[in-house]
């Protein structure tokens, strides 16, 4: 097969993504011939829009495997031979040709068992119908710590919205169609697992809501999506509104010092911050120093991140695994984490059992307004391991990804000064010196279309993964069950053939007097949280805090790239992180000084609107964030 040697050809630039992968990278894999229907054509780094157009989002193509009419003539009669032989194979046995003389009722027992081992096996591992899914082979080395799903873009340009990446031994389904996504995570969610992250992530979740699947998913879904209601969300939004203010005063310092400050660290830190309140009533209070159980966290989300993007499980070597400096400080780690959730659980059960509220749909301690106080006080009925699993899942689920938010937003606004312009007035406008209100998350239109637009820029994470329980029809390719698959929420959301010039940042793609875009009206290529009966839990959450975040930093100050920046270059973790952080230089905005007035917080929860998720339509629960 022809390829396209990627490394001696003038560099290939997109515009907004960090330069890590394109710098002289040798491509990894192998691409099909230039002259195929899905051809890549490169042009010099001036030209990369030129080069963006001659980019065709290619269809899911059969033809693109490169294969002649020849090998798909062979590859026919081979089938109908092996058809023929398993055929044969089952009628012999169940002729009795492998059985015993005058069959007893065992031995007919026997026959059965035997004909359906050959039927079960002919269906596992036998050819299937229909056209193979075309193939790209690369070396494992190509996805180990880098970002990943770079090259799975180039590879999605060039054979299309599903692909077969073979990496040595392993195997992987590509998946960058809309439509294959949505039978995927919708139409037939119930024939997929979430496979090798479930495996990754058991150390850490265990069975918490992200790796869980089956009974054990349905029932702690029901239990916690009531948790966040509306007027628990709506409560937050103070607790938002307090932690952003902690950080500007941060930035305020740092203003007056003429200090450059690393904000990729500090946005991690505000919203381990918001989440551990939220939660489980925690005050880790990392913005203002660090602690152990601070670094216990850290240590655990590092580990987690590591084992994702690993291609070898060193911490499943025999000896190793319990000698190893790097474990033992892991298992430590969660130790400490683990402990101090028993702690917390046994002082909320302490309040529940104290307090004299009724349980009711909108239940709300104003004290503890956690998600662990309305789970105890509900009276679900969990183990205390399942409701640690549930906690921890819960912490790293809504830390990570709000952070890698927040830090490309500031990013991409750095970058664009017209959009940073118009935001700045829409938050003094609806703002003023005020910390926001539930209310305000309906008026901040345009903050909301920013951080819209940064999640299709940089999806967190960037792919979803699945593992099939049973064979399906991708498209128009049949797939085995133990299908290792993932879904490329990156492609999707750069795919040329739906966006119109999808590298650039473009708040205005969405009319501020529509819909806020989401899975169901972008019909699954746009999938900021997911979709189907897993969508995230906490989207009307996140949305919320990542608009008042961002609201309030960019009213008090201005954001440029520190002059001694290092490059912002990507790498993967669970989700998108920079290689050596976001070096700002913060200035005060010159505007009346603003002190907001931490009195003025308005909880009117009647407000906010909802609207019935597809999950809803299911019969799974959902929240869904409409603005
Ligand atoms: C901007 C921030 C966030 C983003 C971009 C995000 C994104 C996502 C995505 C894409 C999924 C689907 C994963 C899949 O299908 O494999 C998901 C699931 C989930 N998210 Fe979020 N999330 C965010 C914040 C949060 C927050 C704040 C919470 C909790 C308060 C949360 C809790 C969860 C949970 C529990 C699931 C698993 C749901 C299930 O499998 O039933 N997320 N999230």
């Amino acid at each position: 097969m022809a390829s396209i040697n990627l490394s001696s050809s003038p560099i290939l630039r997109i515009p907004y993504l960090p330069n890590q992968y394109h710098r002289n990278r040798p491509f990894p894999f192998t691409l099909p011939s230039s002259s195929s229907p899905l051809s890549v054509e490169a042009t010099d780094s001036s030209h990369s829009r030129s080069f963006r157009r001659s980019r065709r989002c290619a269809a899911s193509s059969s033809s693109s495997n490169g294969r002649g009419p020849e090998d798909d003539a062979a590859k026919e009669v081979e089938r109908l031979r092996e058809e023929k032989r398993r055929a044969e194979l089952a009628a012999r046995i169940a002729s009795g040709e492998f059985t015993v003389q005058q069959p007893g009722r065992w031995a007919s027992s026997v026959r059965k068992l035997l004909v359906g081992l050959v039927l079960r096996w002919a269906s596992d591992f036998g050819p299937t119908e229909g056209p193979e899914i075309p193939q790209a082979k690369g070396s494992i080395q190509a996805v180990g710590g880098q970002a990943f799903f770079l090259p799975l873009y180039d590879l999605f340009l060039s054979y299309g919205g599903i692909f077969r990446l073979i990496l040595g031994p392993k195997s992987f389904v590509i998946v960058s169609d809309p439509a294959i996504a949505k039978h995927i995570l919708r139409e037939n969610s119930k024939a997929y697992s979430k496979g090798i992250l479930a495996e990754i992530l058991d150390f850490v979740m265990g069975k918490g809501l992200i790796p869980a699947d089956g009974e054990i998913w349905r029932v702690r879904r029901r239990a916690i999506v009531p948790a966040l209601h509306q007027k628990y969300v709506a409560a937050m939004i103070g607790l938002f509104g307090e932690a952003s203010n902690k950080l500007c005063e941060k930035l305020d310092a740092a203003a007056s010092d003429g200090e450059d400050v690393e904000m990729e660290s500090l946005f991690s830190r505000l919203t381990l911050d918001i989440i551990g309140k939220a939660v489980f009533n925690y005050e880790f209070d990392s913005l203002t120093h660090d602690n152990g159980i601070v670094e216990a966290v850290y240590t655990v989300l590092r580990e987690a991140e590591l084992r994702s993007t690993s291609p070898i499980p060193t911490w499943e070597i025999p000896i190793w695994k319990d000698i190893s400096p790097r474990q033992n400080k892991v298992k430590a780690a969660l130790k400490l984490v683990n402990d101090t959730l028993t702690d917390l659980i046994s002082i909320c059960k302490r309040m529940v059992e104290q307090e004299e509220l009724q349980f009711h749909e909108e239940y709300m301690n104003e004290q503890d307004p956690s998600i662990l106080h309305f789970l105890l006080a509900s009276g679900d009925d969990v183990s205390s391991k399942q409701l640690r699993d549930d906690l921890m899942t819960l912490l790293i689920a809504g830390h990570e990804t709000s952070a890698a938010v927040l830090t490309w937003t500031f990013y991409l606004l750095s970058k664009e000064p017209r959009v940073m312009a118009k935001l700045q007035d829409e938050v003094d406008t609806v703002l003023g010196d005020r910390l926001p209100t539930i209310e305000d998350m309906k008026k901040l239109k345009y903050t909301t279309r920013v951080i819209n637009e940064s999640l299709r820029l940089y999806p967190q994470p960037p792919v979803l993964i699945r593992r099939s329980l049973d064979n399906d029809v991708l498209g128009k390719y049949p797939i085995k069950r133990d299908e290792d698959i993932f879904i490329s929420v990156w492609n999707l959301h750069r795919c040329p053939k739906h966006w119109d010039d999808p590298e650039s940042f473009n708040p205005e793609r969405w009319p501020l007097d529509g819909p806020s875009p989401n899975e169901i009206n972008q019909n699954f290529s746009y999938l900021p949280f997911g979709g189907g009966p897993r969508k995230c839990v906490g989207d009307m959450f996140a949305t919320f805090e990542t608009v008042t975040a961002t609201a309030m930093l960019v009213r008090q100050f201005n954001f440029q790239m520190a002059l001694d920046a290092p490059p912002v270059e990507m790498t993967t973790g669970a989700t998108i992180h920079t290689t050596e952080g976001l070096k700002m230089t913060v200035t005060r905005r010159t505007r009346p000084p603003i002190i907001p007035n931490l009195e003025s917080k308005v909880v009117n929860v009647n407000s906010v609107p909802t609207v019935v998720s597809e999950g809803d339509q299911q019969g799974e629960v959902s929240t869904t964030a409409h603005i």
